[in-house]
């Protein structure tokens, strides 16, 4: 027999939706949630109440439980005790009734639960923290090990933070009297583990406190890289080298970058007569910027004084500084590096003898022995090279006066090379200069090798081009980030950064060519016409008062009465 259809309305859902969806129905719900509304509104405060009575009943009835049988007796007389006093006082029973609403209502109000301590994660990570310094904090034999397996990390810890995603941000952990905190060795040790466990990638502080037994752990955060080449508010004898961290010096410069105006820690060079370390050297892997800084210390030397390149590299990437105003030189050859440093080195003895004897006049040392002459090496054991092969003297060589006299007569070297190259620097260079700046990933024992220290932080693998460490003398090791100062003529460099370094070249004392004589105005232009960096550069401009350089890439000197004077041997 054929099965009959259901009739349509109980197969059809449609028409219930529909239902569920009338106008009417609607409004009905929305009344019912309105009423719902007003009336928890007007019975909250009975709602509270109600709440904190069943609290108290439930604390009352905890409370019997926990009361011992043969307590319970007296209890209950005191309470009948109670009740028998209320209801004889006047007005009693009344004031007993309010008394309980207003317990009742404080003991049901809301409260809002705060969380304290570690959740289950973080109690974890400092627990596995904990038992990984277990082997490093212990020893045998100590009586209450403060570091033990399965000990109680809660003590060793005194204070901890982590940040938003759950990572470590800051530890504060005790260590025991007989640990070696004195020794650099075992503190790495230490250093290496907090590093490992409490996340890669990241540069962490560690904060030694010898007299409290008390290594404090904060991880840092990076270096503003957004600062570009600028004139920067420091006094005659004062060098930008880059910015540190807040915490390591006592000073802020301001300075534009980023989005507004800002105040950052500066890391401050002092050259001059009363510096006690005025040579620079820096040292870094490729292309970590060391040309860079060089640029950049360039720029800020030629406010106040002359400027010498030696580009040993030959690469060009300091030709926009040729022929400005105050520029004697940039030599990418070893002829003219060789001729250049001569003349250095005879300058640097010719202003010591001139200011002795204004000395011993008795006349201050005269003007051309006290404007300041920076002398700018960059890779001078590439020319090293070159001069071996060629059977020459090693540029160096005449380094050598200017590095040790040069404080006296206001000359201050900076030399910049890779660390595969730093053992043919010569022995002046690596002894005279105490002002050391290491760029680029390296490791702590490179940067203890050539700044006489190991770093507070832990270096990264990778880190952004100008990062790395400096230290001034015997000062502390402070983490450096350089200015932006590309090579203007750079074709890679963005357009601001290009306009940036463009406005701190002094203006040419050397027309481009007779068609294009430069001006300050019209910088851009004229950069974009210059001629290629590594071409010959007639770069030659007084040097002091007295003495004239003239140099040439490839060029023969000889030195003619004080001066040198550079001639062509190529071509
Ligand atoms: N402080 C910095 N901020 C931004 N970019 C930088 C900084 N320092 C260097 N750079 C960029 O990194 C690259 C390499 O810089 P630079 O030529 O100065 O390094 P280097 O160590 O001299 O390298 P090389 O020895 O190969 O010449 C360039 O593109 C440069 O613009």
């Amino acid at each position: 027999m054929a099965r009959r259809p259901l009739p349509r309305i109980l197969t059809d859902s449609a028409p219930i939706a529909r239902m569920a969806n009338s106008a009417p129905l609607a409004r009905g719900r929305e009344l019912a949630r309105t009423a719902a509304d007003s009336a928890s509104d007007v019975f909250h405060p009975l709602i509270t109440i109600g709440r904190g009575l069943r609290r108290l009943a439930a604390a009352g009835r905890g409370r019997w439980a926990r009361t011992p049988k043969e307590h319970r007796g007296p209890m209950l007389v005191f309470v009948a005790g109670c009740v028998v006093i209320v209801a004889l006082v006047p007005y009693g029973p009344l004031l007993a009734l309010i008394a309980v609403m207003g317990a009742g209502a404080w003991a049901g109000r809301e409260r809002t639960t705060v969380e304290t301590g570690p959740t289950e994660a973080e109690t974890e990570r400092l627990r596995a923290l904990y038992e990984a310094l277990v082997p490093y904090l212990s020893v045998e034999g100590d009586p209450s090990p403060l570091y033990a397996h399965d000990g109680d990390w809660e003590q060793a810890f005194g204070a901890y933070a982590f940040d938003d995603s759950g990572r470590l941000e800051r530890l504060q952990l005790k260590y025991p009297a007989y640990f070696t905190d004195g020794e650099d060795r075992s503190r790495a040790r230490i250093e290496q583990v907090l590093y490992a466990k409490a996340g890669r990638g990241r540069e962490y502080h560690f904060a030694w406190d010898e007299l409290a037994n008390q290594l404090t752990l904060t991880v840092l955060g990076a270096l503003p890289t957004d600062i570009a080449a600028q004139r920067f508010v420091t006094a005659p004898g004062e060098t930008v080298l880059g910015f540190t961290d807040p915490d390591s010096v006592q000073r802020t410069l301001p300075v534009a970058g980023g989005e507004e105006p800002r105040d950052v820690p500066p890391v401050v060079w002092r050259t001059g007569q009363r510096s006690t370390e005025p040579h620079l050297l820096v040292l870094g892997q490729p292309g970590t910027g060391s040309t860079t800084l060089l640029r950049s210390i360039a720029l800020q030397a030629l406010h106040h004084g002359d400027v010498l390149v030696i580009d040993g590299s030959g690469t060009g990437e300091f030709g926009c500084l040729a022929g400005r105003r105050g520029v004697l030189g940039v030599e990418c050859g070893l002829a003219g590096a060789l001729a250049t440093l001569e003349w250095a080195s005879h300058e640097t003895e010719r202003r010591l003898i001139a200011a002795n004897r204004a000395r011993q006049a008795g006349r201050p040392a005269p003007d051309d022995t006290r404007r300041p002459l920076w002398i700018i090496a960059d890779r001078p054991t590439a020319l090293a090279h070159v001069a071996v092969a060629e059977g020459r003297d090693d540029p160096q060589r005449w380094l050598q006066v200017p590095l040790r006299h040069g404080r006296a007569a206001h000359v201050t070297v900076v030399v910049a090379d890779q660390f595969e190259s730093a053992e043919l620097l010569s022995d002046p260079v690596r002894a005279h200069t105490k002002a050391r700046v290491v760029l680029g990933p390296a490791t702590v024992e490179e940067v203890r090798a050539v700044l006489g220290a190991p770093p507070h932080t832990t270096p990264t693998a990778s880190v952004p081009p100008g990062r790395g460490y400096a230290r001034l003398g015997t000062g502390p090791v402070l983490r450096l980030q350089v200015p932006a100062t590309p090579d203007p003529l750079d074709s890679a460099t963005s357009e601001v950064q290009r306009r940036a370094v463009l406005a701190l070249l002094p203006e040419r004392t050397v027309p481009v060519d007779a068609e294009a004589p430069a001006t300050a105005d019209d910088e851009p232009a004229v950069a974009e016409a210059e001629p290629p960096p590594d071409a010959a550069k007639p770069a030659a401009e007084p040097v002091g008062a007295t003495t004239r350089v003239s140099t040439v890439k490839g060029g023969e000197s000889r030195v003619v009465n004080g001066s040198v004077e550079v001639v062509r041997a190529e071509g």
